[in-house]
């Protein structure tokens, strides 16, 4: 199984970036991992928040592929601990699924199609936290998975 971690726009803070691509090589010791950062879009200040959220969610679409399994990063959904989280990621890839992809939305979340094609909903927190940390935190929870999956001392219960 590959695990894509989809997300809009640039990581504009060098310190975000370095600490998010460290564990996305750690991830590459258990799974085929890819962070896709997909264009920002150009003259976002003539739009308004709908279109914005319609023309990055069109963009997200685009990626997808018909048997992906979609998780979409959001603060309204389903709250798991870290072995939970680690639980379903191993049930998914015992299934035989062959992408699961986990999407983080921008500055003003998803739209309607978006949250319409996804599978399912995952939140972090109840707190809002920038997509740039986001990139970070959905990072380091995947690793923190597969350490849980391994048996590895990462994850301190
Ligand atoms: C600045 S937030 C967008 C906030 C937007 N007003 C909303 O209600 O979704 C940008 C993205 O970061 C992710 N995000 C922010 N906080 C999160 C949390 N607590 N749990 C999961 N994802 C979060 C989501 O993917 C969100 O679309």
């Amino acid at each position: 199984m590959k695990i894509t971690l989809l997300a809009v726009g640039k990581t504009d803070d060098p310190r975000i970036a370095e600490l998010t691509d460290m564990y996305a090589d750690r991830l590459q010791h258990y799974v085929n991992f890819e962070l896709q950062l997909l264009p920002d879009l150009k003259n976002t200040k003539n739009m308004n928040e709908e279109r914005q959220k319609n023309e990055e969610g069109k963009n997200i679409l685009a990626q997808l592929e018909k048997s992906d399994f979609v998780t979409l990063l959001d603060q309204r959904g389903k709250r798991l601990s870290s072995p939970q989280f680690a639980e379903l990621i191993n049930k998914r890839s015992v299934s035989g699924l062959k992408r699961l992809v986990f999407i983080i939305g921008g500055p003003y979340g998803f739209s309607q199609d978006v949250y319409d094609r996804a599978n399912s909903k995952l939140s972090l927190s109840d707190m809002t936290f920038s997509h740039q940390m986001v990139r970070l935190f959905a990072t380091e929870q995947i690793y923190r998975a597969f350490t849980i999956l391994k048996n590895e001392p990462y994850h301190h219960f």
